[in-house]
């Protein structure tokens, strides 16, 4: 065993970062999709008269099966159980399927003028759509993020994880800025940019079976069969060992709250940049789309530095009080220069990067990686009950109940006036909690010694 580990194909730069592209690659795709509705939401209100209320529901769908069938929990055990292969192709066929879902549902004509529970039923399958699709990328997020750990184990971990996190706000970026131009290309088409994405998980499902080959190789050279070892072999009493860790819980509360500041807000973003800033409609996206540009070089910076110098929860609390101090700005009535807008969202991307590329890695140091799979699934879920269902879903609600303030005309229809002051305003407030946990955790790390503020040991 020993001499097979000191074969393994870890040991190859190349292939640690052939590897760390590929999946990347794949999370790029679902990170497109995942964000392509959030330029589409004046479209969906003028053309398919979605309510913002409609909106935050099919928002919040993505997290319904993670959280309320603990998917998120179940795809970690799985991930822990039958390995990174199996559980990564599987996931990348649920985000194709939940995607061309969610397409027909924007462009049947099938679904008109049904209603099921007060709510239109295209918006329910489009939802649904979008909640397998959520299954999907998250638990390809967490079956990359242990592949990662475990070709960089005692190499440049941090710095591959933030690469992986950076290059998947490229498909951020891309939704958020191109999903308008791409509807407008087609005739207003608000299907054409969700069919692109259909396009791109599809060779985001052919680019993971590239890397299963490799993942394959790898247990080869360090005589394994796929899945782990009966000595890593998964025990259910690991969910309480990992519960048990107080470190754990702040992290994983820190994570759905700094995470219910950015993911929501970008689903609104595009809009608030409309109803607040006096963009465009099809520029709406532009300014947000800046958001994950300007995190990506800045989530590989602090990876790197992290790896280098440590200060790991320094870096988290930095972030989150970044966090507060954009979304206050947004908050504030007067601060209506899109200026004002650009110079905050490149701000929000600084924080953006901060939490993640020190987040992440952090994990690893005080979880052992027979339990990764199950504790990266544990914070996954708490995160996609607040950040992706709970918040997304207040923020519609709030809207329509307290924000309307008259009607806007435009080119493709009448959408409400909205007042985006109550939204930041509540964002801001996710923030300080935020803040809140990251001094805790600093201070546990302190007390229990898990070395966050330590740089890698290479
Ligand atoms: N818009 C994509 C949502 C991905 C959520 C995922 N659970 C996650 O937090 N990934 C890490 C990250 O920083 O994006």
């Amino acid at each position: 065993m020993t001499e097979a580990l000191s074969k393994s194909l870890r040991h190859s730069a190349a292939a640690r970062w052939i590897s760390l592209a590929i999946v990347s690659f794949s999370m790029l795709c679902g990170y497109y999709v995942a964000d392509v509705a959030s330029p589409l939401k004046p479209l969906l209100e003028q053309q398919l008269k979605w309510t913002s209320a409609e909106y935050g529901f099919f928002t919040g769908a993505y997290a319904w099966f993670n959280v309320a069938m603990f998917m998120l929990i179940i795809g970690g055990i799985l991930l822990d159980k039958l390995g990174a292969r199996l559980t990564g192709i599987l996931a990348c066929i649920l985000m194709v399927a939940g995607c061309t879902l969610k397409w027909w549902a924007v462009t049947t004509h099938v679904l008109d003028g049904g209603m099921f529970f007060g709510t239109k039923t295209q918006v329910w399958v489009a939802a649904l759509g979008y909640a397998v699709f959520g299954v999907g990328i998250e638990i390809v997020g967490v079956t990359a993020t242990k592949v990662i750990a475990r070709w960089f184990k005692g190499y440049e971990i941090a710095l591959a994880m933030g690469l992986q996190v950076g290059t998947a706000r490229i498909g951020t970026s891309l939704a958020v800025g191109l999903g308008g131009p791409i509807a407008e290309k087609f005739h207003q088409s608000i299907g054409a940019p969700i069919l692109v994405g259909v396009v791109l998980l599809s060779f985001g499902l052919v680019a993971y079976i590239i890397y299963c080959a490799m993942d394959r190789r790898l247990d080869e050279t360090e005589g394994l069969m796929e899945g782990p070892s009966e000595e890593d072999a998964f025990r259910l009493s690991d969910i309480a060992d990992i519960l048990r860790i107080r470190g754990f819980w702040y992290v994983t509360i820190l994570c759905a709250l700094f995470y219910s500041g950015v993911f929501p807000f970008i689903k609104y973003a595009p809009d608030l940049m409309v109803q607040k800033f006096g963009v465009r409609e099809n520029l709406a996206g532009s300014i947000p789309s800046i958001l994950p540009i300007a995190a990506i070089p800045l989530t590989w910076f602090f990876g790197w530095y992290y790896d280098k110098k440590g200060k790991g929860a320094t870096l988290m609390v930095l972030g989150s009080l970044l966090l507060v101090a954009v979304h206050f700005v947004f908050a504030v009535p007067f601060l209506n220069s899109w200026v004002v807008a650009l110079v905050a969202t490149i701000f929000l991307g600084f924080a953006f990067a901060l939490v993640p590329s020190a987040m992440w890695p952090s994990i690893p140091r005080f979880i052992p990686h027979r339990q990764l799979g199950t504790a990266y699934g544990l914070i996954f879920w708490t995160q996609n009950l607040l950040a992706l269902w709970v918040v997304p879903y207040l923020i519609g609600w709030v809207l329509d109940k307290y924000c309307i303030v008259g009607t806007r005309v435009s080119q493709a229809g009448t959408s409400p006036a909205y007042n985006y002051g109550l939204p930041m305003a509540i964002f801001t407030v996710l923030g300080v909690l935020a803040v809140v946990f990251g001094l805790l955790l600093k201070a546990e790390d302190k007390a229990k010694g898990f070395g966050l503020e330590l740089p890698s040991r290479g």
